[in-house]
């Protein structure tokens, strides 16, 4: 072995940051202290190109934390390898994640790979054209987002996901791909992000690298591409390296140290020291050559210029076709690395790879956006066609204007847009106060820019811009195209929120530039809630205030007061959610105050039309006497039947909303709308000071109120429609007609309409079904599906084994396992070995994994992951998501009811 060299991957004393009074100083290594009031800004446009913005994504406990920290060590950024079981990790920095030792919030994280005292200077690609070198050769800005693993995160996951260019998946090697890696995977997958596998635990006993590659193969639908494979101490013993398929080189890991340390075997020295690994590594170089060829032209090309010697085309060329592959073509092919990151072994070639193979924003696809309800993508949007076409059909009945004339126009307003971008996560930060995580689309955003909150509507100057290390910060000036920071500062912003800066002081920008959303992504209605009480009147207000910080943090949180019994309820997507915002709310946010027990979230709805009920409201409200009326009629609707449109107000529908299942449409005839030259809707029979939208938006949100109270047991109403008719002559009184008052008017005729039906026995109570995925063995699946279809009342929709493809996916490749190349399982080799014994203690391959689809009623699901556990010896996992709302029988609602307690 004496002629392998080793390699320091990284210098842990060259890039030490420090902060001292408040500067930042950078410490090259062996060279003086210089000091910097702060890091110049590293984000030039030609560096967008060595910028890589990824994810990473797993299954709970496969290690994202532990390989980030790994991560974060390697690049300088850390002086010392955090330890998720000591709770001294940087990326979980909420107190409540240190204790649970899960992922809860992501972090963005920006550090250098390779290390930039490292890597040779210049010699960075250019879109166009391939480099010469392997990327990995020149330091790259990796932005890192930390994405959660559990299930009731999935709407953070995917929050997260959109706003990436690439992702690695984690897998622990002796699971496998678990039910919510592949959910995660093809969530990935409808944003069409490249990703590449990396296989973790390989260290542990029962790990098995080939198995798992064939699972990657079925259960996530791509063809693995095997770039490393497992080094094993004689062949079938401790972990201790891997062999490199692109580079042909064995590289080894000094055992117990901090990693840094890697003997490097090229493929001549591994035939004389390790002829077998060597052999194996020949057979996965062609394997690979192989199934590139199938997808990428070019590579055809390399391997006969090289007479078809797969061993001598050569490790730029792979990667580059490897590139392409993920790049072009989704991930048809599926590329996959080995380590063990809690053993420091792994991950540095894990980073390369993640330089090497996954697109900068310049490569990554354009990201989808809607304007003015008219959905496109942002390059259309940037060029003027989108609005346009918007244009074409929104004027095709009104006097028809030239295409120039409508091209000219919508360039002029989009002109105005100087940047756009997506907060992906807000922070309570306990130093620095909100931060808000954004990722920039177009343009660049300023210090001291005003952006517009098109899912608000409200304006906020951007007073400060910062880049983040984990827990600590540099000042930029500006964010451009492509980048990931934070803006502090913003009172309103929200996880989710586009913000949008624009040329002109005007408070909004120019129509319909204020509709302009990114990724817009539909959030589900929570299925669980629990009341939230304040210790002491005092203490109310300060609770309200954490709830409003904990909503922008994580708006998949709902807060809804009961106005009668004025009970505060936070709802959530499931109990672990509601969970840590209790936690949040009390423990780190300090908000004096109590939560109750977490309930499932039942709906109401009614099964009959009630007569239409008038009401004229004539009260007070707040010292001021108002006066208005409504009709209302509330009647059973299918939301899977409407359309959701909350168009430009007419004469005489003014609006028509699908919200939270049920339909609100508000007539008004005779109203003689008109629009005046400011572009807003006016009507001469509305109240001074009340224009169309305010009148619209008040009967609205009264009849929202309404709803949100179910007539028999307050729970929400689901699956109604509210038709309320504002006529201007019997409804209004003059400025007695305040906005308040019409609220008030819709709010009292809708409940009242709502009470007439529960007094006719004309409701019913509604359950969230959920669809659930339960990934066990094929032992134990029988008990599973006979616990599921009698005991819990569910329905089996389907029986997978494991061939099954993932159904709608871009990427949805038919993969014959039969073809797949992985190299054999030390429990699979000759029996000749001493391996033998070793290979029948080990979990067996006959026990195929199997996945169970199945609509069961959540109520039924409280606590089975215990339940599960218990049926299938630990081994079986689950996810689920809210299938629908679903009318129960008469008998479970009286079943439901017993057991609630306190209905009759
Ligand atoms: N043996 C072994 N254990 C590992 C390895 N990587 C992680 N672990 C352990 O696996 C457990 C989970 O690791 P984490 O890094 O917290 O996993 P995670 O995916 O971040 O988990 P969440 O944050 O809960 O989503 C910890 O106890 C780690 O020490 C590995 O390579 N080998």
């Amino acid at each position: 072995m004496g002629a392998a060299h080793t390699r320091h991957i990284s210098s842990l004393a060259a890039r030490q940051i420090l902060l001292r009074n408040g500067r930042w100083m950078l410490r090259p290594s062996g060279k003086g202290l210089r000091c910097f009031s702060k890091i110049a800004p590293r984000w030039q446009a030609d560096e967008l190109q060595r910028t890589r913005n990824i994810g990473i994504i797993a299954h709970i406990d496969a290690g994202k934390t532990t390989t980030t920290e790994r991560m974060l060590y390697y690049s300088g950024l850390t002086r010392r390898i955090g330890d998720v079981d000591e709770g001294s990790t940087v990326t979980d920095f909420l107190p409540a994640e240190r204790a649970r030792g899960i992922t809860i919030q992501s972090a963005a994280i920006t550090f250098h790979w390779p290390p930039e005292e490292v890597s040779t200077q210049g010699g960075g690609e250019s879109p166009s054209t391939v480099p010469e070198q392997q990327r990995s050769a020149v330091s790259h800005t990796i932005n890192l987002i930390d994405t959660p693993g559990h299930a009731d995160f999935t709407f953070e996951v995917l929050r997260s996901l959109r706003i990436l260019d690439g992702a690695v998946c984690i897998l622990d090697g002796v699971a496998g791909v678990e039910a919510q890696t592949e959910q995660v995977w093809h969530q990935a997958g409808i944003y069409q992000i490249p990703r590449i596998v990396y296989i973790n635990k390989l260290d542990r006993e029962g790990s098995a690298f080939g198995r798992t590659v064939k699972e990657v193969a079925s259960r996530l639908g791509g063809w693995p591409a095997v770039c490393q494979i497992p080094w094993l101490e004689g062949g079938n013993g401790r972990f201790v390296g891997v062999a490199d398929v692109v580079n042909l080189q064995g590289l080894l890991w000094k055992e117990g140290g901090d990693g840094k340390s890697i003997k490097v075997f090229d493929l001549k020295q591994l035939e004389t020291e390790n002829s077998n690994l060597a052999e194996e590594l020949k057979r996965a170089r062609v394997a690979l050559v192989e199934l590139l060829s199938e997808y990428d032209e070019d590579i055809v090309e390399k391997f006969l210029e090289q007479d078809e010697d797969h061993l001598a085309v050569s490790p730029l060329d792979i990667l580059n076709s490897i590139r392409r592959c993920l790049v072009e073509q989704g991930n048809k092919i599926i590329p996959v690395f080995a380590g063990a990151s809690f053993r420091n072994m792994g991950v540095q070639p894990l980073l390369d790879s993640v330089v090497n193979l996954l697109p900068s924003p310049v490569e990554s696809p354009d990201p989808e956006v809607s304007i003015g309800g008219i959905k496109g993508s942002l390059k259309q949007l940037l060029s003027g066609d989108l609005i346009v076409a918007q244009k074409e059909t929104t004027e095709v009945k009104g006097k028809q204007k030239k295409k120039a004339a409508l091209q000219s126009e919508s360039q002029s307003s989009i002109e105005k847009l100087q940047s756009c971008a997506l907060a992906f996560k807000v922070v309570n930060d306990a130093k620095r106060g909100v931060l808000v995580y954004v990722r920039v689309y177009s343009g660049s955003m300023d210090r001291n820019c005003l952006l517009y909150n098109t899912n608000l509507n409200v304006s906020e100057r951007a007073p400060r811009l910062l880049k983040m290390y984990a827990n600590d910060a540099v000042e930029v000036d500006s964010i451009p195209a492509g980048h990931i920071g934070v803006v502090v500062g913003l009172k309103h912003a929200r996880t989710g929120d586009t913000l949008i800066s624009y040329a002109g002081n005007k408070a909004t920008p120019p129509e319909p530039l204020n509709t302009l959303q990114l990724r817009p992504i539909d959030v589900p209605p929570p299925v669980f809630f629990a009341s939230v009480e304040p210790h002491s009147l005092a203490e109310e207000k300060k609770m309200q205030e954490s709830l409003a910080l904990l909503l922008r943090e994580d708006p998949s949180l709902q807060v809804t007061v009961d106005e009668d019994s004025g009970q505060t309820l936070l709802s959530g997507m499931g109990e672990l959610h509601l969970e840590i915002a209790r936690d949040r709310l009390i423990n780190d946010l300090k908000a004096k105050a109590s939560m109750g027990r977490i309930e499932i979230g039942f709906r109401e709805s009614v099964t009959a039309q009630s007569p239409a009920v008038t009401k004229i409201f004539d009260k007070e409200i707040a010292g001021r006497k108002g006066k208005a009326g409504c009709t209302v009629v509330v009647e059973p609707f299918d939301a899977a039947k409407a359309a959701d449109t909350l168009g430009p107000p007419s004469e005489h529908i003014l609006a028509i909303k699908v919200q939270d299942g049920n339909q609100i449409i508000i007539l008004s005839p005779g109203l003689q709308v008109s629009t005046n030259n400011k572009g807003i809707a006016e009507s001469p029979l509305l109240p001074t000071g009340i224009d169309v939208t305010t009148a619209r938006n008040a009967l609205y949100n009264g009849c929202m109120a309404a709803l949100a109270r179910g007539p028999q047991f307050t729970f929400p109403m689901h699956s109604t429609r509210v038709t309320l008719t504002l006529d201007p002559t019997e409804h209004i009184f003059g400025n007695e007609t305040t906005s308040s008052a019409l609220s008030a008017a819709a709010r009292l005729a809708t409940s009242s309409a709502l009470r007439e039906l529960a007094s006719t026995s004309s409701t019913a109570l509604m359950e969230p079904v959920m669809n659930v995925t339960i990934s066990v063995d094929e032992d134990s699946l029988g008990a599973v599906v006979h616990d599921i279809s009698s005991s819990r009342g569910g329905h089996i929709v389907s029986l997978d084994d494991d061939q099954g493809v993932p159904s709608s996916e871009e990427e949805a490749t038919l993969v014959d396992p039969a073809k797949v190349y992985a190299p054999p399982d030390p429990f699979e080799t000759s029996s000749s070995s001493s391996s033998s014994s070793l290979g029948a203690s080990l979990p067996g391959t006959a026990n195929r994994a199997r996945t169970i689809t199945a609509k069961v009623p959540l109520k039924e699901m409280v606590g089975y992951l215990k339940h599960l556990r218990s049926l299938t010896s630990g081994r079986g996992t689950f996810v689920m998501h809210i299938d629908r709302f679903d009318t129960m029988t008469a008998q479970r609602q009286k079943a439901v009811l017993a057991e609630l307690g306190g209905y009759s």
